[in-house]
């Protein structure tokens, strides 16, 4: 009878099932490039599933794969965007740090907004301590940097001397905030110093994204959380004081709180200054002109980050 020849054994049969599943896997990851490549999916929806299923096969695939997928990006400004962008070419998209993702999410935007023909534009938030000097620096912008365009927010707290209803707020009463909410007229909105309300206007967002313009909100923590998780796109700024000294310094220097309210605010300053890691990017204010400057810098398209 003729010799059956070697029957494979299971190591073999392990072997070459293996070798199957590597040749599937390469093959899916090479359409996925392909889609890029042919824009029949974008970049940035390869970006967001991989972080949805960083196992599955757009989570599988390399940074350098992946941005090699991506129209007009070569091999030289692969690694500059890797070397810029400060993320290791043995990384795979599954394998991302949240701030690398950010980073590397925005530089698409913006190469996204340039193939188009469009200026980048950017949501960027400003938030930090009370009496750090957000105000103050947001103002400064205002008058000096006439491009960005500050969003002005609803609160339901009275004008303090020298607020303007319209710059500085609108300032609206309980029921016009609650009519707010309930249209969905507010981006976000949160309740600071357990006292009133404060409210992000979306439409004038909206138009100004849409207008290509970059936008700078000074919110509070809790409305910059919420911004994230709408936006994740979005540049999130803390504004730090000098020393924890020169902030209680500043509180009580600007004599608008009694001395009850500015303990509350002290209190809420601790726990906003212990939050800053959340944050993409880290400006002291020292000097207000300095740290406008920073700030409007950080809203042009710049993605060196200051954070690992
Ligand atoms: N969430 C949210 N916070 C806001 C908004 N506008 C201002 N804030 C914050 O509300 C807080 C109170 O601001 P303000 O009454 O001007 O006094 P401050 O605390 O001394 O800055 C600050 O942290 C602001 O950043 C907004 O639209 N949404
Ligand atoms: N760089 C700075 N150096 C010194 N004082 C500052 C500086 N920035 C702001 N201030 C002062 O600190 C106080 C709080 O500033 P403000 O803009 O109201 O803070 P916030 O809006 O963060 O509550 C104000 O009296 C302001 O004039």
């Amino acid at each position: 009878m003729a010799e059956l020849g070697n029957r494979p054994t299971p190591p073999d049969v392990d072997r070459v099932a293996a070798s199957r599943a590597a040749i599937a896997a390469r093959r899916a990851r090479a359409a996925v490039k392909a889609t890029i490549a042919s824009g029949d999916v974008s970049s940035l929806t390869v970006l967001d599933r991989s972080s949805e299923e960083p196992e599955g096969i757009e989570g599988r695939l390399r940074v350098t794969e992946f941005l090699l997928s991506v129209p007009a990006i070569g091999t030289t400004k692969m690694h500059e965007a890797l070397e810029r962008l400060a993320i290791s070419p043995a990384k795979r998209l599954g394998g991302l740090g949240k701030h690398q993702r950010v980073r590397l999410r925005e530089y698409l935007v913006d190469r996204e907004a340039a193939n188009h023909g469009r200026r980048p534009n950017r949501l960027v938030v400003l938030a930090g301590p009370t009496a750090v000097g957000k105000g103050s620096v947001a103002g400064y912008i205002r008058e000096n940097y006439p491009d960005v365009l500050l969003s002005v927010s609803a609160t339901t707290r009275s004008p303090r001397p020298g607020e303007v209803d319209g710059v500085n707020y609108f300032f609206v009463d309980d029921a016009e905030f609650d009519r707010m909410i309930g249209a969905g007229e507010l981006l976000e909105w949160a309740t600071v110093h357990n006292a009133s309300r404060y409210g992000t206007p979306r439409r004038p967002i909206e138009q100004a994204l849409e207008a290509g313009r970059s936008v700078l909100l000074e919110i509070d923590l809790q409305g910059a959380r919420s911004v994230r998780a709408a936006m994740p796109e979005a540049r999130l700024i803390f504004l730090l004081p000098p020393t924890w000294e020169e902030l209680v310094r500043r509180l009580i220097g600007r004599g608008t709180e009694d001395s009850a309210e500015q303990q509350r605010r002290l209190e809420t300053a601790k726990v906003e200054l212990a939050a800053q890691d959340e944050f993409d990017y880290r400006v002291v204010n020292s000097d207000v002109a300095d740290a406008a400057r920073e700030v409007v810098d950080l809203m042009k398209i710049r993605t060196a980050p200051s954070r690992s």
